[in-house]
């Protein structure tokens, strides 16, 4: 798969790709390329174009020339285009206003418009918009939710206005589209917080723009953790496959050792050690795992995982403090946080990979308030503490200490939001933690396949977390077959 279409460039990259390739080709030409993109996608989503109402909202910047091209050409085909400007008519995109009446298509008012579209191309605001969005602007945006809300179908370009397209902050009014079509690569605001959640369905059309830099962000793709995934060969046995530790859950929170072990029991790795109190739940539930009172007792292992249901007391203190204090990689979550919140230097002092899992709440304990800048985020948070952290949310975002690209993974689905999948996820990840995976792409890797089993397990019926467990082995299988 090319890189344009996982990886997603900062602003500034993409204009200095765009101007590399400008300087060969001949003028307009990628904006042809980006709007015949576009006017494909367009026709895609309509039932038939020939007579069909289709309004575009067109910005003073090249992002409304785009609309306005692939306007015409649906008007080509017969679609009946009105373009709205948000700006005072005389400044939209020349040559493409030309296009778009040549091609019988026509500049209106927002009120002139009498027939609900059914379809919407917002080409207000793309790379170039700074801040909110200006009123009049903005006035087109609450226009396109009303039609949006009455059945249009709304497709953005290259970014729904509105959106900031490295961080995906909303400020103020903006478009939520059903697709976007985005140009040369994606943009971080189309895969992280609120951007994600505006942009719909993302599509890249490839014009052509190559860059020479890491990009922000990566999106995980079921290819990517096909290739991180260990197999087992004809050498190995169960201790060479990695042995993970689960030490979670408690007498008050059997349900965490249960979900954490059972997560574990479909990574890689050849045995899962359970350290706790816990151990009847654990052992009733699943006869394969071995098990111990205490971390001290549980014998070796090449990986911990440690934290959700433990409590925050004494001895909850000592198995957190007892784990960090290896040299093995440890996944950090939910009790595991508070504790390290309290005293970072746990956690800063390792030299072993150590994955942070926090949600919203957990990270704001350990480094402020998330913001509404995820990737910038968990990288301020992971270069603190010197560790990778894992961002859940909507889309989770996976940073390590180092200036690497962020992983995005969007497998998930929001019924995932119930107690208890964090527990199964961080034990997807301290499977592949043992079984040698480096901690982002164990992170990255168990993300993906505990979101699939999210989606697969919500396709089947209402979710929770035991049923999220019940499909992971499918989705393990669908993602490294
Ligand atoms: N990269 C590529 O390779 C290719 C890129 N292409 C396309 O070009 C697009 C970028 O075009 P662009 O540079 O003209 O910027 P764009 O986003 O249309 O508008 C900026 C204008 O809006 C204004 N404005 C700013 N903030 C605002 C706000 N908050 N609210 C309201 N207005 C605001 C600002 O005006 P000013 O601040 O000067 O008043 C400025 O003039 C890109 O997204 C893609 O669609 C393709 O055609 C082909 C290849
Ligand atoms: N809105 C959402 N959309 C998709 N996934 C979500 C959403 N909210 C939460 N999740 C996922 O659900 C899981 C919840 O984990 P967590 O909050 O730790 O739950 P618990 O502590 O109860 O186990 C995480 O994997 C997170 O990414
Ligand atoms: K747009």
């Amino acid at each position: 798969m090319s890189d344009v279409l996982t990886g997603a460039w900062p602003v500034e990259a993409i204009r200095a790709a765009e101007h590399e390739v400008m300087a060969h080709v001949p003028p307009g030409a990628l904006m042809r390329r980006a709007a015949a993109g576009l006017a494909r996608r367009c026709v895609e989503v309509l039932d038939r174009v020939y007579g069909t109402p289709v309004v575009l909202l067109v910005g003073k910047g090249d992002n409304g020339g785009d609309a306005l091209y692939a306007g015409a050409a649906l008007a080509r085909r017969g679609a009946v285009v009105r373009a709205i400007a948000g700006v005072q008519d005389e400044r939209v995109h020349r040559a493409g206003l030309t296009a778009l009446r040549a091609a019988g298509g026509r500049l209106v008012e927002l009120e002139d418009v009498r027939e609900r579209p059914a379809l919407v191309v917002d080409g207000l605001l793309g790379i170039g918009g700074r801040g909110g969005l200006r009123p009049d602007s903005a006035r087109l945006a609450v226009a396109a939710e009303q039609w949006r809300a009455q059945g249009s179908v709304v497709v953005a370009v290259d970014l729904p206005s509105g959106v900031d397209a490295d961080t995906g902050e909303v400020a103020g009014a903006a478009v939520t589209a059903d697709v976007t079509v985005a140009f040369g690569s994606l943009k971080a605001g189309l895969l992280v917080g609120e951007g994600a959640v505006r942009a719909g369905l993302v599509e890249v059309v490839d014009i052509g723009l190559s860059f020479p830099a890491e990009p922000l962000a990566r999106l995980v793709t079921a290819d990517a953790v096909a290739r991180w995934w260990p197999r087992p060969g004809p050498s190995d046995d169960k201790y060479t496959r990695g042995v993970v530790g689960i030490a979670a859950g408690s007498e008050q929170y059997p349900g965490a050792a249960v979900l954490g072990t059972g997560g574990a029991l479909s990574g890689p790795s050849g045995y899962v050690r359970y350290a706790g109190a816990a151990r009847d739940a654990v052992r009733t539930a699943h006869p394969e795992v071995v098990s111990a009172t205490s971390v001290a007792d549980a014998g070796r292992v090449q990986a911990w995982v440690v934290g959700s249901g433990l409590g925050t007391d004494d001895e909850a203190e000592d198995a957190v403090r007892q784990v960090l204090a290896t040299d093995l990689p440890v996944l950090l979550d939910a009790d595991g946080l508070t504790i390290v919140a309290r005293e970072p230097a746990l956690v800063r002092e390792r030299e072993a990979p150590t994955v942070l899992t926090p949600h919203d709440r957990e990270y704001a304990r350990l480094a402020g308030d998330v913001g509404p800048d995820r990737i910038d985020a968990a990288r301020r948070a992971a270069r603190e503490l010197g560790v990778t952290v894992l961002l859940k949310g909507y889309r989770t975002v996976i940073a390590g200490p180092d200036d690497a690209p962020v992983y995005v993974v969007k497998a998930g689905v929001p019924e995932l939001a119930t107690a208890g999948t964090g527990d199964v996820l961080s034990g997807v990840i301290g499977s592949l933690l043992a079984g040698g995976v480096p901690p982002a792409e164990a992170a990255a890797a168990g993300a993906f396949v505990h979101g699939t089993a999210g989606r697969l397990a919500a396709e089947a019926g209402p979710v929770v977390a035991s049923r999220v467990l019940d499909h992971l082995p499918a989705a393990v299988q669908r993602t490294i077959r």
